[in-house]
């Protein structure tokens, strides 16, 4: 598995051109990714400019030598490559099992090309079986969590390693939704959109462009 994500990672380097600004994703596929472009950056001698979606992106990035820009001092973003928890045959998928699916959206929304690396186990036929990540600001969010148990949603709070309520970068917490299977996602996004409290989810639909996966087969590329 571990293989498989570095090879997709090091694939979708081949996509980063000299003088880009890059969106670097989260997540353990997305590292190699990152990786793969400090080392291009240190012996090819590409010119780069990155901005991140995590605090944990951002140090790995610096920590390998690559230049970080603001979000705010930009105005687009050429290419951005970020992992996925789940994409099915329309290419929208599940994200944030990183808990950073806030940051990772703002930097999809103004990235002229859009990327998932992945295994092949994220690829599936509809989406759900993975928990859907739903980033709720923290005042209230007892309130949600009952609002989302009627519904039957199933929640549970994302926690951290101490057991405690994960805090995001953004300093939310993260409910977890556990629904099998999402018949109809465009209606869930837009009703957890009109949900008070919520500050974003991680149903990312229609954004992703292109989505590169690696299996026992090689390298298998999807476009939208
Ligand atoms: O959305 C994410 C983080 O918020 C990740 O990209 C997603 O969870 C995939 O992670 P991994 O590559 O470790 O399987």
């Amino acid at each position: 598995m571990k293989n498989l994500k570095k090879q997709v990672g090091i694939e979708a380097a081949k996509y980063v051109k000299d003088g880009m600004i890059l969106g670097l994703g989260t997540g353990s596929t997305a590292s190699f990714f990152v990786e793969e472009v400090a080392r291009r950056v240190r012996e090819e001698k590409l010119s780069l400019t990155a901005v991140t979606t995590s605090s944990v992106t951002q140090a790995q990035a610096e920590s390998l030598g690559i230049t970080i820009s603001s979000l705010d001092s930009i105005d687009f973003i050429d290419l951005t490559v970020d992992g996925v928890d789940e994409f099915d045959p329309d290419l929208a998928g599940i994200k944030g099992g990183g808990g950073a699916l806030l940051m990772e959206k703002i930097v999809a929304n103004i990235s002229k090309d859009y990327i998932w690396i992945a295994d092949e186990s994220k690829q599936v036929d509809q989406l759900g079986h993975f928990p859907l990540p739903v980033e709720v600001v923290q005042f209230g969010a007892e309130l949600l969590f009952k609002k989302f148990k009627q519904k039957g949603y199933q929640p549970s709070w994302r926690l951290n390693f101490e057991e405690e309520k994960f805090i995001t970068d953004q300093k939310h917490f993260i409910i977890d939704l556990h629904l099998g299977k999402i018949d109809n996602a465009q209606r869930l996004a837009f009703e957890l959109d009109q949900t008070i409290g919520v500050v974003e989810h991680g149903l990312f639909i229609n954004m992703a462009k292109h989505v590169i996966i690696s299996g026992e087969n090689g390298i298998k590329v999807f476009e939208k």
